[in-house]
């Protein structure tokens, strides 16, 4: 095909690819540590020769203030190319429900700010590569103006913006919508029953008070964003929000990450606003998750319950693609090894050793959530004194059991059906001096943690499901001198990464744990060392800030990647010039495509029982009248093009004046007229029955699918299919077509987006289009020659030659708005004028670039010049041509 403006764009040696954009910003990443370590280890004099004004006043948390300085900068230009990286750090908005520190009131105007507790805080307190603001919940609520204004100065000494929820708000929002429902349900806990009696428990008011609470979020977003602003939204409680921000700036770089799992499409299907939830997140630039696993289960929802395309790259809607990818979390480990040294955390240490002298310590660390898996825990570990009594009086369990969401009542049964199975245990097998479970119903401080991480024999983490989990990462990190043994839930996220030196369990198997616990204490030291080797070095080079870093780089490159792509979509059809340009013109052709062009847009969801109905395609009523109009104007001439079969354009179209091309042009009628055929004469269909052979077998094994024999070509649809389980089908059957029967054959095997069409190779509308064009100038009569053509459809690529017939290279510049439209005024350079003459001689297209329109429909990449996004617009344009004669 001859070249065009768009595959020419996208062939550009000079454009690198994502992969190497990644790659390079890595390097550039590496280079700017490297240097920072650097200027750390240099007298005072040596490092002003590197920047020195470089580092900033800027702060960030630290362990105790929180608060520390913001290192290393980047930035980029238009293009997203890195300019000076070490020049301006770029501003990062970080929205997450929760802020890293809760707030409790002292007096009218007074405030004490707490570290929270969680692994979203810790995973985010480790980002310090970007000039950051925090916004969040800030955990309370502040009913008056002076207290608001009081929390908000002190949040901002923090680098933190409130977002004020009231009560109600909160309990439907926070323990309603988000912890009793999504939170289980992203764990697979599933959904509770709805009370139909409580109206503040409905799905729907929780899920209004949801959208309410992200708006209120959104709003505070917007208030505080400054243009080229990273916005990085996190969690569950905040899926809405991608949505209400772009709704409000399409330009502002938005990604958005999950940091629980994300579960199969079945699981997630079970929400009664499923929809709504997906098409939301998917209106950010980037989304990211801690797992290929919960990664690939998003990209399926969205491909079974939404219908999208899913590439390996993401999820395309319309041609805009949001990227989606896994980017597990870390910690800042350098954070918790530094603390072992320090002297409050040796002083901890000593104690506890003290107190647990002779005795083997496990330890777990948990929010008292029905996702960790405590009860299991506890069970595995009364097995195993069950089974060991040489153990018993040995070893020790340590749960740190931190109480969240209080409000809601699944968490305060957990509470007590805890602490019941604690007291069984220890009446069982406790004494007057010792107990073997020491159970402690509180949050420690990050010294008091540190040193338990760093004397105990054994971590257990039996979390039923779990996002990451970052208390096995900050177990390894502080176990360098211990090497102690790390026992991990095969359903927490950590086991992708720590899997290799951890002792992976299923929690549900009480049996597995406990013999786990019995091979983790009588483990050798080698072993212990090793598997200790391997997950520290992991722990120590996957950071969060490593994390952030390349979560932040991608969502740069990925816009930078949208940029591209929207450059090589044909800009929108000027609708008022090609009016213009109508009412200026003589002799007229319209080409129309039918499928897609002329019928409805067909949803492949939701109305899957009226595929009987939706086989044969119709004409939009809407199009009728203004179709009639145009056709009988003796100015114009439509001509419908169409792959459809001839009864299905006869059964359309019988009634109007125009002219019919059935199968890709290969038979011609003018409706006042019979069908002639202007296929080649030596077409051979010897073929046929070998290709109906396969497509036979494909249909009864693909359900729903469905195909047709054609007199040129046949095809197999499976539109109405599962996604993909028909994808994979029509690679079966597209490796079996090329490699089988017909591999000899000289035919074209056309990929459609649902469909495998099997036709000669001459059949094309672009091959016809000179034999169409012959005739009716020859049956017209015409003397004038042809001066405006419109060529409209949804053409398969392999059809787009109708486009190149008529213009065999894109003008480089494509108008893109009816204001700004001039195209030089030459005449087109046709291919095959020779052949479509008038008698005389002469040409009987008399066109110039101004009065060819070439526009496909509902497509995201094509040849045309222009594109229209469905055949709505198609009715409109139509309606505006047919009312200026
Ligand atoms: O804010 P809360 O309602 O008190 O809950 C605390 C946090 O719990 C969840 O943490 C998750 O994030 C961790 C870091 O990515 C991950 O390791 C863990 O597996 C997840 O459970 C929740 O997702 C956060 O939003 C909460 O703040
Ligand atoms: O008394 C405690 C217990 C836990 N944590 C922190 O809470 C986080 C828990 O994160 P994880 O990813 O394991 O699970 P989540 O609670 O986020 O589901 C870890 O960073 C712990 O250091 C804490 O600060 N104080």
């Amino acid at each position: 095909m001859p070249g065009n403006l768009y595959n020419i764009c996208s062939n550009l040696p000079a454009t690198p690819t994502r992969l190497e954009r990644l790659l390079r910003d890595r390097e550039l990443r590496k280079y700017s540590k490297c240097l920072n370590d650097c200027e750390a280890e240099l007298p005072s004099s040596t490092q002003d020769c590197f920047s020195p004004d470089l580092e900033s006043s800027t702060c960030w948390f630290n362990d105790e203030e929180l608060l520390e300085p913001v290192s290393a900068s980047r930035s980029l230009n238009d293009d997203g190319e890195r300019l000076d990286f070490r020049a301006s750090k770029q501003r990062l908005l970080v929205v997450a429900n929760r802020l890293p520190v809760s707030a409790v009131r002292h007096g009218e105007d007074s405030w004490q700010l707490e570290m929270s507790v969680g692994g979203l805080v810790t995973a985010l307190l480790g980002v310090k590569e970007f000039d950051t603001r925090w916004i969040g919940w800030a955990g309370v609520n502040v009913p008056d103006e002076i207290g608001q204004k009081a929390l908000a100065k002190a949040l901002d000494e923090k680098r933190c913006i409130p977002v004020f929820l009231d009560e109600e708000v909160v309990h439907q929002y926070y323990n309603g919508y988000c912890n009793n429902i999504l939170w289980p349900l992203f764990h697979y806990i599933g959904l509770p029953q709805e009370d139909r009696l409580a109206t503040t428990r409905s799905f729907q008011s929780q899920f209004d008070a949801y959208k309410k609470a992200n708006q209120l979020f959104a709003d505070v977003v917007n208030e505080h964003y400054e243009e080229g602003d990273v916005v990085w939204c996190h969690d569950y409680h905040l899926m809405f929000l991608p949505k209400c921000l772009k709704e409000r700036n399409s330009k502002m770089k938005v990604g958005w990450f999950l940091h629980t799992p994300f579960p199969s499409s079945e699981i997630h299907r079970m929400l009664p606003s499923r929809l709504e939830l997906l098409r939301s997140v998917l209106a950010a630039d980037l989304v990211g998750f801690h797992t290929y696993d919960y990664a690939r289960h998003f990209v399926s929802a969205c491909t079974r319950i939404l219908g999208l395309e899913g590439t390996p790259e993401g999820v395309e809607d319309q041609g805009k693609l949001t990227r989606i990818a896994a980017f597990p979390v870390g910690i800042d480990s350098e954070r918790f090894i530094k603390a072992l040294e320090l002297p409050e955390v040796q002083d901890h240490m000593k104690v506890l050793k003290q107190r647990f002298a002779g005795r083997k310590v496990m330890l777990g660390v948990d929010r008292l959530d029905m996702i960790k898996g405590i009860p299991q825990k506890i069970l595995a570990f009364e097995k195993f004194l069950e089974e060991n009594p040489n153990w018993r009086n040995k070893v020790v369990l340590l749960q740190i059991a931190v109480p969240t969401r209080t409000d809601v009542p699944e968490y305060q049964k957990l509470t007590s059906q805890v602490h019941e199975i604690v007291g069984r245990i220890n009446g069982r097998f406790g004494s007057l001096t010792a107990v073997p479970i020491h159970h402690l119903d509180r949050s420690l401080d990050f010294h008091e943690l540190c040193a338990l991480y760093a004397v105990t024999d054994v971590a257990l983490v039996t979390s039923l499901r779990d996002g990451m989990n970052l208390v096995s990462y900050e177990y390894v990190a502080c176990q360098e001198s211990k090497k102690g043994v790390l026992i991990l839930s095969e359903f927490a996220g950590a086991a992708q990464s720590l899997g290799a030196g951890a002792i992976l369990v299923n929690p549900w198997n009480v049996t597995e744990v406990a013999s786990s616990i019995g091979y983790a204490l009588n483990m050798p030291a080698d072993e212990r060392e090793k598997r200790h080797h391997h997950n520290f070095k992991h722990v120590i080079s996957h950071t969060a800030q490593e994390w952030a870093a390349t979560f932040v780089s991608e969502l740069n490159v990925t816009i930078v990647e949208a940029q591209l792509r929207t450059r090589q979509i044909p800009p929108p059809l000027p609708i008022e010039v090609a009016v213009d340009r109508y009412s200026c013109s003589n002799n007229r052709l319209l080409i129309l495509g039918f499928n897609a062009t002329l019928t409805e847009p067909v949803d492949t969801l939701g109305r899957k029982d009226s595929q009987i109905n939706e086989w044969e395609p119709k004409l939009r009523p809407d199009l009728q009248e203004p179709l009639r109009k145009l056709c009988d104007d003796p100015k114009t001439t439509v001509l419908i093009l169409s792959g459809s079969a001839r009864n299905v354009l006869d059964d359309n179209f019988s009634d109007y004046n125009l002219w019919l091309a059935a199968e890709n042009g290969m038979f011609l009628r003018v409706t006042t007229g019979d069908w002639m055929t202007t296929m080649p004469e030596n077409l051979s269909m010897e073929w046929v029955d070998s290709v109906k052979n396969v497509f036979e077998y494909f249909t009864d094994r693909t359900p729903r699918s469905q195909f047709e024999v054609r007199e040129t070509s046949l095809i197999w649809n499976y539109k109405y299919s599962d996604v993909e389980f028909g994808r994979l089908q029509a690679r079966d059957l597209l490796q079996h077509l090329w490699t089988g029967p017909i591999s000899n054959a000289s035919l074209d095997v056309v990929q459609g987006r649902r469909s495998v069409e099997v036709r000669s190779v001459a059949v094309t509308k672009g091959a016809a289009i000179d034999r169409i064009l012959g005739e009716i100038v020859h049956n017209k009569g015409m003397k004038e020659p042809i001066d405006y053509v419109l060529c409209i459809g949804h053409f398969l690529t392999k059809d787009e030659d109708i486009y190149t017939f008529f213009e065999p290279e894109l003008p480089s510049e494509v108008p893109a708005s009816n204001k700004s439209y001039s195209i030089d005024g030459d005449t087109l350079h046709l291919m095959v004028t020779d052949r479509i003459s008038f008698q005389e001689g002469s040409s009987v297209l008399d066109l110039q670039a101004n009065d060819y329109f070439s526009c496909s429909v509902a497509r995201k990449r094509s040849n045309s010049r222009y594109r229209l996004q469905s055949s709505d617009e198609v009715v409109t344009l139509l309606r505006e041509l047919a009312d200026h004669r």
